[in-house]
C-alpha cells in the first residue's frame, strides 16, 4: 500500500528544484555532514555509516548495509532504522541545493523485509520547492541498484538558518562542533543562500 498525505503534495505554484552551480559533481562521494551523525557519521560505532554520492540534477544515491545492531525482529532490520536511512539520504539532498533544511514530515512505506547483511541501495530526488518547503522522494532497493523496492518515502524538508542548530542543540556538542575547523568547513558548504 502506498499513499501520500495532502501536506506532501507540492502546491500548484511550486518551482522545479535547481541544482546549485557549486554542488558536488555527479558521482562525487559526499562524506559525513557531522562525524557524530547516526546516519552518516564515521564516529558513531552503531550508526548506519551511510555513504551518499551526488547524482544528476538534484538527486542522490546512497548505500547502507544492515548490521546486527540494526535489528528489530531476529535477523531483520528495524523499521525505524530503515526510515533513518531514507531520512538521511533525503537530507543529503541539501548538499545539491546548498540549503540547510530539516525533516518536517517523512512518510514511509515498508514494502518487503530487509535481512541483516543486506545492502540497501537508496536513491532520492527533490521533486519541487515552494518557498522554504522542499518536497522529495526516495526509494531503497535490495539485491542491487535495480533490484526490488524494499522501502520508499516521501518527505517535506523545511529550510532553516544555521541558528536552528545553535539555538536548539545541546551546548556541549554545539561548542565542540564550533571549535572543530573540519565541522565549520562542512557547515559553510551549506551556508550559501542569504
Ligand atoms: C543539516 C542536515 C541534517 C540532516 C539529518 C537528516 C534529516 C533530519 O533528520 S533533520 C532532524 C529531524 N527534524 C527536526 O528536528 C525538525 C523539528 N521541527 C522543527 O524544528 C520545526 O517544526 C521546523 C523548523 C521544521 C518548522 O518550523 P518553522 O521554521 O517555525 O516553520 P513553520 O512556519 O512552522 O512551517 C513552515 C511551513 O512548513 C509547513 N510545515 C512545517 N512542518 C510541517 C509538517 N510536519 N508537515 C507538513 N507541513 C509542515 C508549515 O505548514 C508551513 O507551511 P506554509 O509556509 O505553507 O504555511
Amino acid at each position: 500500500m502506498s499513499g501520500t498525505s495532502a501536506s506532501l503534495q507540492p502546491p500548484a505554484d511550486a518551482a522545479k528544484p535547481v541544482r546549485h552551480p557549486d554542488a558536488p559533481a555527479p558521482g562525487e562521494l559526499l562524506g559525513a555532514h557531522y562525524g557524530q551523525c547516526f546516519g552518516c557519521g564515521g564516529e558513531q560505532p552503531h550508526g548506519l555509516h551511510l555513504a551518499a554520492r551526488a547524482g544528476e540534477g538534484v538527486s542522490i544515491t546512497a548505500e547502507f548495509t544492515v548490521r546486527p545492531e540494526h535489528q528489530g525482529a531476529p535477523g531483520l532490520a528495524h523499521g525505524g532504522i530503515l526510515a533513518t536511512a531514507l531520512d538521511e539520504t533525503l537530507g543529503s539532498l541539501n548538499w545539491l541545493l546548498r540549503t540547510i533544511a530539516v525533516t518536517g514530515r517523512l512518510e514511509t512505506d515498508f514494502v518487503r523485509p530487509v535481512p541483516v547483511g543486506t545492502t540497501l541501495h537508496l536513491e532520492a530526488e527533490v521533486t519541487a520547492v515552494a518557498g522554504r518547503k522542499i518536497y522529495s522522494t526516495a526509494t531503497g532497493r535490495v539485491g542491487g541498484p535495480d533490484g526490488p523496492v524494499a522501502v520508499r518515502a516521501d518527505a517535506l524538508f523545511i529550510e532553516v538558518k544555521v541558528e536552528h542548530f545553535v539555538n536548539h542543540g545541546r551546548e556541549e556538542e554545539i561548542q565542540a562542533a564550533m571549535s572543530d575547523p573540519d565541522q565549520l568547513r562542512r557547515a559553510r558548504a551549506f551556508e550559501v543562500n542569504p
